[in-house]
Parts: C-alpha cells; structure tokens; sequence
C-alpha cells in the first residue's frame, strides 16, 4: 500500500495517484468518478484505476472508518485470483481517497453489449454463466463474496473473454438483481451471489430483469431461456438454501452449451484503446527519463511513417572496388610509362 500527496476527488489526467500511478486517459464511469487507464510507473505497466466509492457528508471519524473498509475490501479483491476474475493489483490511500489499480481489459461491461448488440441466446447466455461460475467459485474460494454481482459488473471483452469486476467490493447494488434476503437486510453470501448470477444471466436473454427494476415484483415467467430455463429458476429460489452450488451450476450450464459457445466477439470496433509503448528506453515510453536511444529502431508511434534503417555495406564488396580501382590505376601506370618509353625511343 502506497500513501502520497492526493491527486483530488475524481483525480485529473497526469496525476500521480499514491505516488506511483499515472492517469492517462478516461475509459469508464463508476460512482467514485471516472475510471482510468493509467500506468504504473514502478512496474511499467499498464493498469486501471478506480477511485472507490465513499459515502458523502460524513465526519472525519465516520469517513475514516470507511477508508478502512474500503482498504480492506480492496485486499480481500487481491486473494481473488482466477481468468475470469478482474485481478486487483493493489489499493491505495491517496490523501482522501482510496484507490484500486487493477489489470486493464479492453471491454464492454453487460449493460453496453446489450443496447449494442441485443439479447443473448440461451448458449451465449449459458457460456457466460460458465465463466462468471468459475470467477465465483475462486472468489467463494477466497472468502470473498461478490456482494453485488449485476450486469454493470460484468466485462465482456475485446478479445472473447468474460471478466467479472468489483469482486467483494461492497457499494451500490442494483436492486432488480440482489438476492431478496439481502433486500432484507442479510448479508451476502455465496448463495446470494447465486442468485445474482440467475438474474444476471435472466435480463441478458429476455432484456428484463426478472423481478423488475426494484426486484419487488413477482417474478416474470421466462419466454425466450429455452434450455436455460431449469437452471435460472434453480438459481432464482427465493429460499437461499434451496439454490444449487457453483460447480452444480456450471455443470448444468456446460451441458447446455456443449462446448460450442466458446466467446464473446462483438462485431464492432473494439470498445477500450490499446496502449502501445515503445521499449523501455525509447522516446515515447512512459517511463522514458530523456537518455539517448541504445539501438536505433524504425519507429511508427504518433501515426508517422516508419524511418528506413540506414544500409550497411558489404564489406567484401567493399573490398573488390578497392581492387578495381588499384587495377585501373596500375593499368593506366603502364599504359603512361609505355607511351613515354615509345617516345624516347
Ligand atoms: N479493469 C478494467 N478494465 C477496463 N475497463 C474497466 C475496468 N474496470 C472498470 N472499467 C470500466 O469502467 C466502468 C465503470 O467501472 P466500475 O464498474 O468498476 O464502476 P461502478 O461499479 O459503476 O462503480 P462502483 O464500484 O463505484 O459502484 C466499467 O463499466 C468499465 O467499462
């Protein structure tokens, strides 16, 4: 945990947060300001970072606590380790505010992928279950309940993948898909994550979810879940107990898709900027301090035209003009010492 001069509430683009993280560039919202692409410039490389939510108007002993919460919440995300799960890199005090720096994906989160591409099919919808199952059963493996597994939540990335974020980070949840003992007032667990995940995968196939937006309603029969049905009304039991396990679940899923739903590729233009760098070293790297380049390199940052590499000559044709040359000179030697001698005869 790193703690340094405070960069300000939403932070602003160059800041240094902690110390050590470079905001380059907006590439999302959450409620604690914009989310970050950014660099770190202690291990040179790209990351996201996120300004945690902390709740407005309280006094310095409250907001204290809160930071706690926030730092320790932010080091339970670190024990998550799976694919499918963001990984959390570090959380850091910043004046403030607390800030987590996680791996970057180029991504739609749900809610986006949705109003672009539509609804899912039951197989997509299904593959997807998969993978948020195994992000699930690692994070459960970690102690670590997700506390608010919706759509906004879930990453769908450039590449195919699916990523799960803000595991164990507790916050705002969207009451159309939390488990209806925490509407009580019950804490989460691995079944109200369960639960979540039904809802979840409910509104990507029918575009609703499955309670309404306050999660108060009676549950709306599904039309378009297919063979999905079964296992999203299992997920959506109002009784915590009665729900299936992780691996239960993903069991079911997996026969549903048989393995032949293997990626999310949406047929637009990828959503997130890549960053390109050149080499440690080089004009252009972010960690560059201003030393000359070691090797001269063609180059085609900032959108110019590559420099051609300067040609090397051949020395062995080197070698034979020099011959060349030495036989004309010889020869035009003796043709002069010819003539003269033909003169002076
Ligand atoms: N690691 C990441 N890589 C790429 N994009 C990200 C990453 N984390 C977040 N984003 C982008 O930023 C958006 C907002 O982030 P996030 O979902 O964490 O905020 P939020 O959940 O709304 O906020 P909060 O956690 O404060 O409620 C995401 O929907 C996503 O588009």
């Amino acid at each position: 945990m790193t703690r340094g001069n405070s960069v300000g509430a939403a932070g602003s683009q160059g800041a240094l947060v902690g110390g050590r993280y470079r905001l380059d560039q907006p590439i999302g919202r959450g409620r604690g300001g914009i989310v970050w692409l950014a660099y770190d410039t202690r291990l040179h490389r790209t990351v996201a970072a996120k300004r945690m939510y902390l709740p407005p108007g309280q006094d310095e002993a409250q907001a204290e606590r809160s930071r706690a919460v926030a730092l320790q919440q932010g080091h339970d995300a670190m024990r998550v380790d799976h694919p499918c799960a963001i990984t959390v890199h570090d959380v850091v005090r910043d004046g403030p505010d607390v800030w987590l720096t996680m791996e970057y994906v180029p991504s739609r989160n749900m809610v986006e992928f949705l109003a672009e591409h539509g609804t899912l099919t039951p197989e997509q919808a299904a593959f997807l279950g998969i993978q948020l199952g195994k992000a699930l059963t690692a994070a459960h493996q970690a102690g670590v309940p997700h506390r608010n597994l919706q759509p906004g939540n879930v990453l769908l990335a450039d590449d195919g993948g699916v990523k799960l974020t803000d595991i164990g980070i507790s916050g705002w949840s969207d009451p159309a898909y939390r488990a209806p003992e925490v509407a009580r007032g019950e804490l989460p667990t691995s079944a109200s994550d369960a639960y979540s995940l039904g809802a979840t995968l409910f509104a990507a196939v029918e575009g609703v979810p499955p309670c309404g937006a306050d999660g108060l309603q009676p549950q709306v029969p599904p039309k378009h879940t297919g063979a999905l049905t079964g296992a999203l009304l299992k997920l959506l039991r109002t009784e915590p107990g009665l729900r299936p396990t992780m691996a239960d679940t993903i069991a079911s899923l997996s026969a549903i898709t048989e393995g032949n739903q293997q990626a999310f590729i949406p047929p637009t233009a990828p959503a997130m900027p890549r960053p390109h760098f050149p080499p440690p070293g080089q004009p252009g790297h972010p960690g560059y301090q201003g030393q000359p380049p070691q090797v001269h390199q063609p180059t085609a940052v900032g959108g110019q035209a590559p420099v051609p590499p300067r040609k090397q000559l051949d020395p062995q044709l080197v070698r034979r003009w020099i011959l060349i040359a030495l036989a004309v000179i010889v020869a035009v030697s003796v043709g002069i010492g010819v003539v003269e001698v033909f003169f002076l005869m």
